[in-house]
């Protein structure tokens, strides 16, 4: 089996040895790295399977200028809303992939714990069920796969759990203790889910891997990156603060933005959301948390 992944970032490094227990896996990314397997894009355009790391804000341009379908089958491993449009991914690659070829990863998966070979379970999405069983079986032993069709509910989950995060790190970083993170994180479940049926989601998806399953693990622990934006938000640290000691993606800023917009334009209740919306905007983290825990 051939198969290309594309980013050599935490994520595109982790899927690429984790997938090479069983294939033959070549990797791209847009800065050369000095790996064994590191190849050109354009070889990697040639793998009969590619996997696709870009983070959401950056994947609509990234496929414009370099993307070329090749009949391949697509695994797209990033979660995120594009921010200037309110995109969700799966709309964004429609104009260069049909349905039938693409494919979404969904559930709780830090990229380090899949670098250790951690027991870890995954959901492969697709409006094609031959494509998600046939994605699945590229895996190894110790990734647990699981397929779905609901491939908005996962979308929904995978980048709407990292604003929810944000908003966890946050509280833990303002010491409000376990009461106040369980019901942040059980009412952010209730606010995501909620976002995802107005767009057809189903509600398994929710209390599933993609949905409850990636939102326990990313706002509950300081592994996460979104929720180590969180942490330096509670420290009356800017956004480019953040960012530049982050060093790495932290999508639930952008995707932040999209539900603000999205909500502004459908008149959407997302109160969750909207607080780290005005926390990312200047808003002192203990009046938002106190607006949100408080009557
Ligand atoms: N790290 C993790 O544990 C997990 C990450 N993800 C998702 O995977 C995606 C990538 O995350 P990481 O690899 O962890 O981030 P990272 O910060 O480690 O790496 C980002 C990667 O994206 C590439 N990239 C950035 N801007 C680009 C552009 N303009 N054009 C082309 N490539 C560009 C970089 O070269 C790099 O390979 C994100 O959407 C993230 O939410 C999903 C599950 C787990
Ligand atoms: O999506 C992830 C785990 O499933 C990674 O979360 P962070 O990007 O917040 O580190």
């Amino acid at each position: 089996m051939s198969i290309g992944v594309i980013g050599a970032g935490k994520w595109g490094s982790a899927l690429a040895f984790a997938l090479s227990e069983k294939n033959n896996v070549l990797i791209t990314s847009r800065t050369p790295r000095d790996l064994d397997n590191f190849v050109t894009l354009n070889e990697i355009l040639e793998c009969e399977y590619l996997i696709i790391t870009v983070p959401a804000q950056q994947v609509a341009a990234w496929l414009e200028e370099n993307f070329v379908f090749k009949n391949q089958k697509i695994l797209v491993a990033s979660k995120g809303i594009e921010a200037k449009t309110g995109r969700f991914l799966n709309e964004i690659y429609e104009k260069y992939v049909p349905n039938e070829n693409i494919a979404f990863l969904s559930g709780p998966s830090f990229a380090s714990e899949v670098m250790q070979s951690l027991p870890t379970a995954l959901v492969v999405n697709s409006h094609n069920k031959g494509l998600a069983e046939e994605l699945s079986a590229l895996f190894p032993s110790f990734i647990k796969t699981y397929t779905s069709d609901d491939v908005i509910g996962a979308e929904v989950s995978g980048a709407y759990k990292n604003v929810i995060a944000i908003a966890a790190g946050i509280c833990n970083g303002l010491k409000l203790g376990n009461n106040a993170a369980a019901a942040l994180i059980s009412r952010g479940l209730v606010e995501m889910q909620r976002f995802g049926l107005s767009y057809g989601a189903k509600e398994e998806s929710f209390i599933g891997l993609s949905g409850a399953g990636d939102l326990f693990l990313t706002a509950s622990s300081r592994m996460s990156r979104n929720f180590r934006v969180g942490l330096g938000l509670a420290k009356g640290q800017t956004q480019e603060e953040i960012l530049v000691a982050l060093g790495e993606v932290a999508e639930g800023i952008g995707t932040t933005y999209a539900l603000h917009d999205i909500s502004v334009k459908h008149d959407l209740y997302l109160p969750i959301a909207r607080e780290v919306y005005l926390m990312l905007e200047g808003k002192n983290p203990n009046e938002s948390l106190k607006d949100l825990l408080t009557n």
